[in-house]
């Protein structure tokens, strides 16, 4: 299969924007993203249910048209250049795109087919993804007696097919349970550093951002939030010191002393007060040391690194933790169904 050499950013957004109307309402899901990733990276979107990722995604891979603004992956326009793109890309949607009855192999094989390779180059890279995503002792099982994590996998070998230059995971590790997950980031950020591909992926588990992507894209009603690596965002906020104190009092004159702290932010309540500063771990000795020298030495101290949800936090004044609990997935009906038809729709 051969690609013409496109050498600019793997994905360039412009204004890239698009609406949902119904009779009653218009839902911007997404709105005037502006983006810029290069080759090669490996890149999360991370967002509460409904921030606008799945949409991104199915602009990226052609499923949907943007309703304004414009985009290229790999070179190409999303609207423009379509089949480029489908050849250009892999996407695992959130939807199972392997069908039920056949054989992990076979799809992968008929998978290779639909992608112009011939039955003996399909056969052999079949067998390679099988060997990569250690699909060995299912992928002659009927896809439907699969456990999630398998079937996982054997989407994402479906993606894999063509050697895209630029992969789509669309919530890769929903449902998976803990050790599936890990196992499922471990493969990712495997066949990321083998295979030089670009990597976009979605999810609202904080700690597989955190881990796996080198850069974060924080989004929120369908608008870029924030974009950087997730080590320069956390330490952007600072280390939370939280100190504990005798009786309020005692804090209020604590909290005090700790607003003259340069580059800070202090936050008091009851008999506790929290500083969020820089390096707060390397200054607590001498905080606690000036604290104790004003005759109000705490009873108790914390020092927390920040994590990506105090990142969320911070921009937007809610958790992110707290967003997932209590908002249901505000996918639509129709973004699922159309998910299993649209990753083979792509691949195809
Ligand atoms: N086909 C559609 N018709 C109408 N509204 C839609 C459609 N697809 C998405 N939306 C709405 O657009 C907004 C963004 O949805 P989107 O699926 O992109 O969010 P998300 O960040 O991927 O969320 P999740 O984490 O739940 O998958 C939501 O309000 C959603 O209900």
């Amino acid at each position: 299969m051969t690609h013409t050499t496109h050498t600019g950013p793997a994905i360039v957004t412009r204004g890239l924007t698009r609406h949902f109307t119904s009779r009653k309402h218009t839902v911007e899901a997404v709105q005037g993203l502006d983006l810029e990733i290069g080759q090669g990276e490996l890149v999360a979107f991370l967002g509460p249910n409904g921030a606008g990722k799945s949409t991104t995604l199915r602009m990226l891979t052609t499923l949907i048209p943007p309703t304004s603004g414009t985009a290229t992956v790999a070179g190409h326009d999303v609207v423009g250049g379509q089949r480029d793109v489908r050849r250009a890309i892999g996407f695992v949607g959130q939807g199972n795109g392997a069908g039920h009855r056949q054989l992990g192999r076979d799809e992968l094989v008929s998978q290779g087919r639909a992608h112009g390779l011939s039955r003996a180059d399909a056969q052999r890279r079949a067998a390679e993804l099988v060997e990569d995503l250690d699909l060995g002792a299912v992928a002659d099982r009927k896809v439907s007696t699969l456990s999630g994590g398998q079937r996982r996998r054997l989407d994402i070998a479906m993606g894999l097919v063509h050697l895209p230059r630029v992969l789509f995971l669309d919530e890769p590790s929903t449902g998976l349970d803990p050790q599936n997950r890990a196992n499922l980031q471990g493969l990712v950020q495997r066949l990321h550093a083998e295979s030089g591909s670009t990597v976009v992926l979605t999810t609202h588990y904080l700690e597989e951002a955190d881990a796996l992507a080198g850069r974060v894209i924080v989004v929120d009603h369908g608008r870029v939030i924030a974009d950087d690596t997730a080590d320069r965002l956390k330490s952007g906020l600072g280390d939370l010191v939280r100190l504990g104190f005798a009786d309020p009092a005692a804090a209020a004159r604590a909290a005090t002393r700790l607003s003259r702290v340069p580059e800070s932010r202090v936050e008091a309540g009851g008999t506790s007060v929290d500083l969020r500063v820089r390096d707060g771990s390397a200054m607590v000795g001498e905080l606690l040391a000036d604290l104790g020298a004003d005759g109000v030495p705490p009873t108790r101290v914390e020092v927390a690194r920040p994590t990506l949800d105090d990142v969320f936090l911070d921009l937007t004044g809610r958790s992110l933790r707290e967003t997932q609990s209590t908002h249901p997935s505000s996918t639509s009906t129709d973004a699922d169904a159309l998910s299993a038809t649209d990753a083979s729709e792509v691949a195809a």
